[in-house]
């Protein structure tokens, strides 16, 4: 660390939130492929199982952190959380930031955690706490000269290679991604027939796109343990590289069980899990192979560093959810993140845009499924002020 950098402090924090996409990629116009019917917890309940709109999942809007040192120097996070994660920056994260040298991204951490255990420990506190971080990380960078990835200790590898997430994994091959994974479309209360279409959905595209394209499903927390045996045994001769994310998150024991009849399937989670904690769960009780923090949700780039390690010793992947920019530059650094994922948010999942959009600017998105990171100072992208940003206090 330079000289300089240690004595130059953090003068300000602002929170703002943004509407229609962004970081938070749910909240999509209600006629977009990510709201339609794809199963979840509450598709037992038949007024909430065709739309994911009619429950909420777009309800909160993206949230961008702004923190200011004082030579004027700007760096930014973002995060999902909206209104209420703003409200907790402004009133309660800010006071363990300002005043802060750059650079000082652990011990603001432990701080900000510590103080909103009370209330916190997941969901809006982590994503408030999560744009902080990030925010912190962008402008060390800045001040410093260097991209992210070189403050992790530098590059594994020289490109990021990318599976998709959507509806189209036909249209994700063609443009060069090692993977597609799909959306469950039905949860235990369609029946054995959903079952059987969920099977013959996974088949088809199996038998179109050849042996060799990693094909995985999402199930976004909605099986119980009965469910997923069955899923799974029965998509097993069809080639399931890994099944996400099909218990609610607390429940570990059904994970673990899962995880018995698994192999040569891996088992894949941990997107709306947090602290070191909560992985150390996932990874001794649930016994995931493929581990799968979102970085503007777990709390940023700081918890990362632990729990990446902490999967290594497990043998376990560290495949971050979302995350984009945030995602590449802490995996590039990674030998344990072999690949990212790319989530598809072109309403009708057939055009590559940036996963953020409209965001940020300079956005890394996949060219032949792949991505090489530029040397820009932080994460390398700048918010884009063309939209409307709107101040919280
Ligand atoms: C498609 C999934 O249901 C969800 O919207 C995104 C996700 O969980 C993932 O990308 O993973
Ligand atoms: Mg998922």
């Amino acid at each position: 660390m330079n000289n300089e950098a240690e004595i130059i402090k953090i003068k300000d924090v602002r929170a703002y939130v943004v509407k229609g996409g962004g970081a938070d990629y749910h909240d999509q116009s209600p006629n977009h492929w990510i709201l339609g019917y794809i199963a979840t917890p509450i598709s037992i309940y038949p007024e909430y199982r065709a739309s994911r709109a009619s429950w909420g999942l777009n309800v909160l809007g993206s949230l961008i952190v702004e923190v200011e040192d004082s030579r004027g120097e700007v760096g930014f996070g973002v995060s999902t959380g909206g209104y209420p994660a703003a409200w907790i920056v402004e009133n309660h994260l800010k006071r363990f930031v300002v005043g802060k040298y750059v650079g000082e991204m652990e011990k603001t951490w432990d701080q900000m955690f510590k103080a909103t255990i009370f209330y916190g420990r997941r969901g809006l506190v982590m994503n408030a706490i999560s744009a902080v971080d990030l925010a912190l990380w962008d402008l060390a960078g800045k001040v410093r000269g260097l991209p992210v990835y070189d403050l992790l200790g530098g590059p594994v590898r020289d490109e990021i290679v990318f599976y998709a997430t959507g509806p189209r994994p036909d249209i994700a091959k063609k443009k060069g991604f090692i993977g597609g994974k799909l959306p469950l479309k039905h949860g235990p209360a369609d029946g054995i027939e959903g079952l059987k279409e969920n099977v013959r959905i996974f088949k088809e595209w199996r038998e179109q796109l050849g042996d060799d394209f990693l094909l995985m499903y999402d199930c976004w927390m909605s099986l119980d343990l009965p469910y997923a045996m069955r899923l799974v045994s029965e998509l097993k001769p069809y080639g399931l590289y890994w099944i996400e994310e099909p218990f609610i998150p607390d429940d570990y024991w059904s994970y673990g069980a899962l995880a018995q009849i698994l192999p040569p399937t891996l088992l894949a989670s941990g997107e709306h899990e947090s602290t070191l904690h909560g992985f150390r769960m996932l990874l001794e009780a649930g016994k995931v192979n493929v581990i799968q923090p979102d970085i503007t949700w777990v709390g940023g780039i700081t918890p990362m560093i632990k729990i990446s390690a902490l999967a290594e010793a497990y043998g376990a992947y560290v495949i971050p959810h979302g995350s984009s920019v945030y995602g590449y530059h802490f995996i590039i650094t990674r030998v344990n993140s072999p690949f990212a994922e790319y989530l598809v948010v072109s309403p009708d999942a057939t055009e590559i845009i940036p996963q953020f959009s409209p965001l940020l600017l300079n956005e890394p998105t996949p060219e032949n499924g792949r991505i090489k990171l530029s040397r820009k100072p932080g994460f390398g992208v700048e918010l884009n002020r063309k939209i409307e940003l709107v101040r919280v206090k």
